[in-house]
């Protein structure tokens, strides 16, 4: 299959996380494309603001729903609202992420209890209220990870654990779907370092190279949903590398890890 912008024309897609970061750069791509978007995050102001600008730039049409992923009842009444606009589903982009530290393990559970709320169990739930619809149009599940939930990397422990998870599940079902022959895809984004906002006010201290562009990163993870590739690595080099070494050479690629950051400008508590 080849790549075309037209693929995702008049497609209906939902995008979480899309008030800032890459989740914003892919309802800007998708709206130039003329698709459908449906954008979700906590800050109604920003939304507001990511519609207005999808609009301006072509988007088929644009709304938004505010709320917590915390509470799995918004991650359902996002696709409710889904299929009340629209009738159906081309594209379910799980994107959003909730404030984490980078720093040493601090022992805090509650933490990650709640990380993995938003992180995995929003994700799960999304998915279980939108594949019907998804089923329908032969669609696709986007799931943006990282290199944290593919390799041990220090400072990160709870966010690393959530995005474990989302290979595990989704890796899981995607064998189910294609024994059950049901044509609904599911791509998992690993990304390395992305120079967004957040990213760089949370690692800009022990990173030796500036993050990858947040707007190219948006339009591979939309490639090669739109491709129904099943996971994408990018920056290439950066994650598949690490990728291809790990099983072979564990301790090499650990060492290897703690030495591209600079670990000492990491308190120690
Ligand atoms: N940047 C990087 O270096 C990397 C990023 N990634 C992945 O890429 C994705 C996007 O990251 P990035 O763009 O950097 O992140 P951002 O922090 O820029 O965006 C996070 C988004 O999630 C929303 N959000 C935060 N908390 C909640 C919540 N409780 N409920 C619902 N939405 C919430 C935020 O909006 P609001 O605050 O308004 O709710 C925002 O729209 C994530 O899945 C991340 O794991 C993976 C590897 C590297
Ligand atoms: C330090 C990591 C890369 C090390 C390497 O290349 O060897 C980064 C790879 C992925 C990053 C994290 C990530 O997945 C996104 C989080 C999102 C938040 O916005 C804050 C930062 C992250 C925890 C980010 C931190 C650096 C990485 C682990």
């Amino acid at each position: 299959m080849c790549y075309s912008a037209e693929m995702l024309k008049g497609k209906r897609v939902i995008v979480t996380g899309a008030s800032t970061g890459i989740g914003e750069q892919m309802a800007y791509h998708l709206a130039r494309m003329g698709a459908h978007v449906l954008i979700t995050a906590r800050t109604e102001a920003k939304l507001q603001k990511v519609v207005t600008r999808c609009l301006e730039l072509g988007a088929a049409s644009a709304h938004f729903m505010n709320g917590s992923m915390e509470d799995m009842a918004l991650a359902e009444d996002v696709v409710k609202e889904a299929k009340q606009l629209w009738g159906g589903l081309d594209m379910l982009i799980l994107n959003h992420i909730g404030y984490t530290y980078f720093n040493y393990f601090d022992g805090d559970v509650e933490h990650i209890r709640k990380l993995l709320e938003i992180n995995f169990l929003s994700y799960v739930a999304m998915t279980v209220s939108a594949l019907p619809m998804l089923k329908e149009s032969g669609g696709s599940i986007l799931v943006v990870s990282s290199k944290a939930g593919k390799i041990g990397i220090p400072f990160v422990a709870p966010y690393s654990a959530t995005k474990f998870a989302l290979d595990g599940f989704f890796s899981s079902l995607r064998q189910e779907l294609i024994i059950k022959n049901i044509s609904v895809s599911i791509t998992l984004c690993i990304l390395g370092h992305i120079a967004t906002e957040t990213a760089e006010k949370t690692v800009s201290h022990v990173m030796q190279k500036p993050g990858a562009p947040k707007e190219e990163c948006a339009l591979e993870i939309i490639r090669s949903g739109a491709l129904r590739k099943r996971e994408l690595y990018y920056p290439y080099t950066a994650v598949r590398i690490p990728l291809l070494i790990r099983d072979w050479a564990p301790e090499f690629l650990d060492s290897l890890t703690r030495n591209s950051l600079n670990v000492e400008n990491v308190k120690k508590s």
